[in-house]
C-alpha cells in the first residue's frame, strides 16, 4: 500500500516528479524563466553537484537563495553554463518544494538538525542480523523518522547466514513495513542484490545503516561499477579526489531487462535521526487502522496517557492490540537515550 510520496510509476525518474509543473512561481524573477531543472546527487563543501538531463554539472547557490540549503535528491532549477564541460560553474536559482525529508540530527559539528535528503520515496534500514548485532530501538528511530518524513520504509536485514531473522521480523510484522533478507552466498551470486533492486526500481531510497552492517557491500553490489562510491580514487559521479566529507551521495541504479533503474542515496556519517520535531499525528497517519480512533482523545494527547481514546478503541476491536503496542512503541523511541 502507498501511504505516502508520488506516483511510482513515473515515467523518468532521473527527473524527479515535479508536482507543481515546471511553471516558474509567480514571485520568480522573469530573468529566470529559461532556467533548467536538475537532481542534486551530492553536495561537498558548497560545491553542489547536479544531474541535468543525462548531464552531471558543478553549482553552487545563487545568492537570491538566502540560508536556504540545496541537499541531495533536491530538485533545482539552474542558470548560467549547463555544459557540465571541466571548471564550469552554474547556480541554483530555485529549490522545489519538498516531497518527503529525510532529517539528522544534531551532532558536535553542527548544532541544528538539517535534512539531509529531500524527495526520496523510501528509506531502506540496513540491520545486520550479527556481528554487529541488531538494535530493534535504532530500527523504531528509523522508522518514525520515514514516516514523519514521508518516506516508506524498507527494511533490508543482511548477514542472515549468521543469524536468523525471524525475531526481528516477528517484532515488526504488526507494523507491516516491506522487508528483505540477505546473506553472504547470495550476495556473491548477485541474488541478493536483484531481490532488493525489485523493490527498488523506478524509485529513490536512501539507504541508511549503521557502521559494519554491509551498506556498502550492498550498495555496491545494487550499482553499476563506475558509478560506485570511490573509496580514494576520483569519484566516477563528483570528478573529486578522496575528502574526509562524507555527504549523502545519490548513485543510478542500472536501467534495462525490465527495470525503470532508481536511485540509491548512501547516506555515510547519519548515525542518527533528528526526532526532535515528529509530531505524532504525523506518524498516526501511517496507521490508518489506528488514526479514526484518536478523535475521541484528549487535545494534545501524547497517546501514552490513561486518557488515550485508543486504548477503547483496540478493546472494541477496531484494530489489533499489536498495532498499538508498536504505534506506541515508535512514539517512545522519541526518546533520545544514551547510545542512540
Ligand atoms: N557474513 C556476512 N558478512 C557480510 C555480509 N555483508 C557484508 N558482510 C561483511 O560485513 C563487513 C562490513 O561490511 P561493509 O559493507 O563494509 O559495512 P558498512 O555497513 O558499509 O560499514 P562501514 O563501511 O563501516 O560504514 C564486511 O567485512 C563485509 O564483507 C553478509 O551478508 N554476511
Ligand atoms: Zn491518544
Amino acid at each position: 500500500m502507498r501511504r505516502y510520496g508520488k506516483n511510482p510509476d513515473e515515467d523518468d525518474i532521473r527527473v524527479r516528479p515535479n508536482t507543481k509543473g515546471n511553471r516558474p512561481r509567480t514571485h520568480t524573477r522573469p530573468k529566470h524563466e529559461d532556467a533548467s531543472w536538475g537532481m542534486v546527487l551530492t553536495v561537498d563543501r558548497g560545491r553542489i553537484t547536479c544531474l541535468v538531463e543525462d548531464r552531471t554539472i558543478m553549482a553552487m547557490k545563487a545568492r537570491e537563495l538566502g540560508r536556504k540549503a540545496a541537499v541531495v535528491g533536491d530538485r533545482v532549477a539552474l542558470v548560467g553554463d549547463l555544459s557540465g564541460k571541466k571548471d564550469t560553474l552554474a547556480r541554483i536559482v530555485r529549490i522545489e518544494e519538498r516531497g518527503s525529508v529525510l532529517r539528522r540530527t544534531a551532532d558536535d559539528d553542527d548544532p541544528y538538525e538539517r535534512v539531509v535528503v529531500a524527495n526520496a520515496d523510501q528509506l531502506a534500514i540496513v540491520t545486520a542480523l550479527a556481528d554487529p548485532e541488531p538494535r530493534p530501538r535504532m530500527i523504531d528511530r528509523c522508522l518514525v523518522a520515514a514516516y514523519d518524513g514521508g518516506l516508506e520504509p524498507l527494511l533490508v536485514l543482511t548477514k542472515s547466514d549468521l543469524a536468523s531473522a525471524d525475531k526481528l521480523l516477528e517484532t515488526y510484522r504488526p507494523l507491516g513495513v516491506p522487508y528483505v533478507v540477505t546473506s553472504r552466498d547470495e550476495l556473491y551470486e548477485g541474488r541478493a542484490a536483484d531481490r532488493v533492486r525489485d523493490l527498488l526500481d523506478g524509485r529513490v531510497t536512501a539507504f541508511v545503516g549503521h557502521s559494519g552492517v554491509g551498506k556498502t557491500t550492498l550498495v555496491n553490489a545494487l550499482v553499476a561499477q563506475d558509478r560506485q562510491r570511490s573509496t580514494g580514487h576520483v569519484n566516477a559521479v563528483t570528478g573529486r579526489g578522496r575528502h574526509t566529507t562524507v555527504s549523502a551521495l545519490a548513485l543510478p541504479l542500472p536501467e534495462g531487462g525490465g527495470r525503470r533503474g532508481g536511485w540509491v542515496v548512501d547516506t555515510p556519517g547519519v548515525r542518527s535521526f533528528g526526532l526532535h520535531h515528529v509530531e505524532p499525528s504525523r506518524v498516526i497517519k501511517a496507521f490508518p487502522d489506528l488514526e479514526p480512533g484518536t478523535e475521541n482523545c484528549p487535545r494534545g494527547c501524547t497517546h501514552d496517557e490513561p486518557e488515550c481514546a485508543l486504548d477503547a478503541w483496540v478493546e472494541e476491536g477496531h484494530a489489533d492490540p499489536a498495532r498499538l503496542y508498536s504505534l506506541r512503541r515508535l512514539l517512545a523511541s522519541r526518546e533520545r537515550r544514551e547510545g542512540d
